[in-house]
């Protein structure tokens, strides 16, 4: 077992090719993971940058410098409810011998006009109300009587100023509770960077400052489509020979984790032009596409159908990748000159979700303008014996602990949703191994950030 040695997807990182040379002559050509990969990203940059109200900039990453043009806060006020005064008037001050002031007014949050405080006076204030003339410092309503004579401070803060006099029970110091104009920002502060992943604290600094829109790198709009005529939506009676449409769900939720706007189309029948015609509605919203389903050699592969070479909506190349799952995948730019990317998964789930971990996510995060484009993987003993395909990288479910343990979780076949759900990482076993003797050290794609 080795520590969590950090590396990437990246094509450069971890193919060396060897399987390819292994297959036929005349066999049509497998793409190695990488190779589809980088062909995938090849076309691909980050969206170009627009101007967002603040709430729709969420998840996304600013595209300017921000500078603070005023002040925060932008004038002295009071951090506590009680009386403005001036410091020489409470020196000595105990609670037998208290500094009796004249309260000359009452200072709410947002108050506009201010009283002015002169010696032997105070005024009411409230936290955050702005600091009067001739005040130097807050007395927090309990070192006071609270304006009554009574002593009982909370209820006095709540009526109004009767008594015209207050009594400080002890010294302030200058400036105790004052919180200073300009003491968490300045004016000409840069206070967010360009690239900064826009959350809700740096959302909430920017409604601060006053800005009530930013201009940020957007999130991707991705349109995710299954098909399949034995779909049925969750919730629906399956009828023989139906099955829930999950896929959809599945590749929904993970584009959003990836960051993108993900718009759902559940169930598209096995019908090509039903196909072309949903792709070309979705088209005006999509920077995207993702379809699963009806990529390989059945009869009603209708993806391939309506977009295989030129099929009226774009070209995409239908391919077979040295990997398992997610031999078959499609990839190509549909929807006219500009072309929006769409990349073609397989149905199976298990197949469908690692082709979108390895290939769509990329995207994602490539047109996301994100610093880390693909999953982490580490280094781990694997402690059972694995067997593999020959010349397909296997990605097989499995659990991995922070403390750098794995354990495989399930089996190989593309079908095993349940297991996949209890997985957080795929254990990579290389295209020319064939056995994986326990205790030898393996990739491990980690699935969560
Ligand atoms: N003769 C061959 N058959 C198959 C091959 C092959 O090389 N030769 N490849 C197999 C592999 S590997 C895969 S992966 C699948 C890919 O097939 P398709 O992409 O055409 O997918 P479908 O046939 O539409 O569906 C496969 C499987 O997945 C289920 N499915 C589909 N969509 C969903 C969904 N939205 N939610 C849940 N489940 C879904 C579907 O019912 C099928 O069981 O082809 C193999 N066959
Ligand atoms: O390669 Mo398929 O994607 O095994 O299930």
């Amino acid at each position: 077992m080795t520590g969590p040695t950090e590396r990437t997807t990246d094509p450069a990182a971890c193919c060396d090719g060897t399987a390819d040379q292994a297959s036929p002559v005349a066999a049509p050509r497998m793409w190695t993971v990488d190779e589809h990969l980088a062909d995938v990203l090849a076309g691909v940059t980050v969206l170009p940058a627009i101007e967002l109200q603040l709430l729709d900039a969420q998840g996304c990453r600013l595209d300017e410098d921000v500078v603070a043009t005023g002040d925060l806060p932008p004038f002295d006020n009071s951090s506590m409810d009680g009386y403005a005064v001036r410091t020489a008037d409470t020196v000595g001050a105990t609670g037998e011998y208290p500094s009796v002031l004249t309260v000359v007014g009452d200072i709410a949050a947002g108050a506009g006009e201010l009283p002015k405080v002169g010696p032997g006076q105070a005024a009411r204030i409230m936290t955050g109300a702005p600091m009067p003339p001739g005040a130097e410092a807050v007395a927090p309503v309990e070192w006071t009587d609270g304006g009554t004579g009574t002593g009982r401070a909370a209820e006095a803060m709540t009526a109004p100023v009767a008594d015209e006099e207050v009594r400080v029970l002890r010294p302030v110091a200058p400036g105790a509770h004052i919180r200073r104009r300009g003491s968490d920002i300045a004016t000409g502060d840069r206070i967010l960077d360009a690239g900064t992943l826009l959350g809700p604290t740096q959302l909430g600094l920017l409604a601060a400052v006053g800005r009530g829109s930013v201009r940020v790198r957007p999130r991707p709009r991705v349109v995710v489509l299954s098909t399949g005529s034995e779909l049925v939506q969750p919730g629906e009676p399956v009828g023989p020979g139906q099955i829930s449409d999950s896929n959809s769900f599945t590749l929904t939720a993970a584009a959003l984790d990836a960051g993108a706007v993900a718009y759902r189309v559940g169930g598209v029948p096995d019908d090509a032009a039903v196909l072309r015609a949903v792709l070309e509605d979705q088209l005006g919203r999509a920077d995207l596409i993702v379809t699963s389903g009806g990529v390989s050699v059945g009869a009603y592969d209708v993806v391939k159908e309506a977009l295989q070479g030129d099929g009226g909506a774009g070209s995409v190349d239908f391919r077979k990748l040295r990997m398992q799952p997610g031999k078959p995948q499609g990839f190509g730019m549909i929807g006219g000159p500009a072309g929006i990317p769409l990349l073609a998964l397989p149905g199976n789930p298990v197949s469908a979700y690692i082709s979108f971990e390895l290939f769509v996510r990329p995207v994602i995060r490539t047109m996301l303008g994100a610093p880390d484009v693909h999953r982490p993987v580490v280094r781990a003993v694997c402690p059972v014996e694995l067997r593999s395909p020959a010349g397909r990288r296997q990605f097989l479910r499995g659990r991995y602990t922070p403390d750098g343990r794995l354990e495989p979780v399930g089996g190989e076949g593309s079908h095993l949703v349940g297991a996949l759900a209890r997985a957080n990482c795929l254990i990579t076993v290389p295209e020319e191994v064939t056995v994986l003797p326990a205790g030898t050290e393996v990739d491990v794609v980690l699935l969560t950030a």
